[in-house]
């Protein structure tokens, strides 16, 4: 079928697009543009797109990031894509706790998954005997919703020149269940079935006790995974010299907050590495954004990496339950990793148009009916 022969029988997703500030943008509108001409090249479905300006230059004119009726607005939509927020004129913790967090905590996007993998052309900075290509392959679960980044606290005594700051982590069964048994259910999926949980309990005495209790109580259910847990500290160093030895990681709000941009710089770089922030229950629309940040050192230069953006446009896809057209569009995604054009980040000289524009050919390619 044409793709100007739109048949009713179609699938429409509405997808809400939220690219936030510096490389956030320019990542984001590239995906867009590769979604686009998914769609259009497949000729069985189609994305409409609806732009939120929550950025950090509209925080400063209007006072807020999301509108009163923000969250309301979002939950009309299929799924969200979301680029990065945060800008040198906004303190980072307000433009964080302003846009991102609030999403995340409102939509209820407890998990946020985070695969890492040596994609087809690249290398790890690793050396090939410590790491090669296929020794690499990890899926981190990370916690979405509580532990270090609760929000909970406050800073008092500031006037007496010895202010007092508390910064409180929180962990509830309920959150710590419902993870693990996201984690368990992911690693069954994978061929290794294999979980490695991640906690610091050995100085953190109370929460990540109760981690290492659940998952204990969890594991239960899951005669076919192997397991095994690791602190974090000695984490980064199994994660450094024996990558292969991890398969499925699941681990705390900020433990794998830290161990996912070290996974993606053993992977190859920061720029590589996707996340869907998910509501299991579908209630909500979950969201997917590369791990990156804004990147003010390199926003407005056109250079930045947008293959994290593309490879978690796929995970939308997946998500929406496309899963073979996600597979496609990886496949085209590595097809450029591997022959060109790559960005700096990769060892390449291409900005970011040209990459985008090189998937985008593969894909008129490789889908082509
Ligand atoms: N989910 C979000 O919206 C996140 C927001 N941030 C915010 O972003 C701002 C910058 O944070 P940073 O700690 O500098 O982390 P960052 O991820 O923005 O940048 C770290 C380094 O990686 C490079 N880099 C990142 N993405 C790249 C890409 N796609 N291609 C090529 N190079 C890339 C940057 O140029 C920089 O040198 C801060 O305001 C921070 O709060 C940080 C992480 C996540
Ligand atoms: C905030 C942040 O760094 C992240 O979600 O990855
Ligand atoms: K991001
Ligand atoms: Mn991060």
């Amino acid at each position: 079928m044409s793709s100007n022969n739109v048949d009713t029988h179609e699938k429409l997703f509405r997808i809400a697009s939220i690219p936030g500030d510096g490389i956030g943008t320019e990542v984001t509108e590239a995906a867009i543009q590769v979604l686009q001409k998914l769609a259009e090249v497949d000729g069985t479905f189609h994305f409409e797109f609806e732009h939120f300006d929550w950025s950090s230059k509209n925080f400063k004119e209007r006072g807020y990031y999301i509108p009163l009726d923000g969250i309301d607005q979002l939950k009309k939509f299929n799924a969200i894509l979301f680029g990065a927020v945060g800008s040198p004129d906004v303190p980072d913790h307000i433009s964080l706790w302003g846009l991102m967090l609030p999403l995340r905590n409102s939509l209820t996007q407890y998990v946020n998954v985070r695969p890492t993998r040596i994609l087809r052309g690249t290398s790890s900075p690793l050396r090939p005997e410590v790491c090669g290509p296929k020794d690499l392959d990890w899926v981190i679960i990370r916690e979405n919703s509580e532990g270090e980044y609760s929000g909970h606290g406050g800073t008092t005594h500031a006037a007496s020149g010895n202010a007092v700051a508390t910064e409180v982590s929180i962990f509830t069964q309920v959150g710590i269940e419902r993870i693990m048994r996201f984690a368990f259910d992911t690693a069954m999926l994978r061929p290794r079935k294999k979980l490695t949980m991640v906690t610091k309990s050995n100085a953190q005495r109370h929460g990540m006790v109760l981690w290492d209790q659940i998952f204990h109580e969890v594991k239960k259910d899951y005669p076919d995974v192997e397991t095994d847990k690791m602190l974090v500290d000695a984490m980064t160093v199994r994660m450094t010299l024996k990558p292969q030895t991890l398969d499925t990681i699941v681990a705390t709000n900020l433990h794998a907050d830290i161990l996912s941009d070290l996974a993606a710089a053993l992977s190859g770089s920061i720029g590589i590495a996707p996340s869907s922030n998910l509501d299991p229950t579908r209630k909500h629309p979950s969201m997917f954004e590369p791990i990156h940040g804004s990147a003010p050192d390199i926003m407005g230069k056109g250079i930045a990496n947008p293959v994290g953006a593309f490879w978690s446009a796929a995970e939308m896809v997946r998500w929406l339950g496309m899963e073979e057209v996600a597979d496609k569009l990886m496949q085209c995604i590595e097809n450029v990793t591997e022959a060109g054009p790559r960005t700096k980040d990769l060892g390449g000289s291409a900005n970011t148009k040209e990459v985008t524009e090189a998937v985008c050919r593969e894909i008129e390619k490789q889908l082509k009916r």
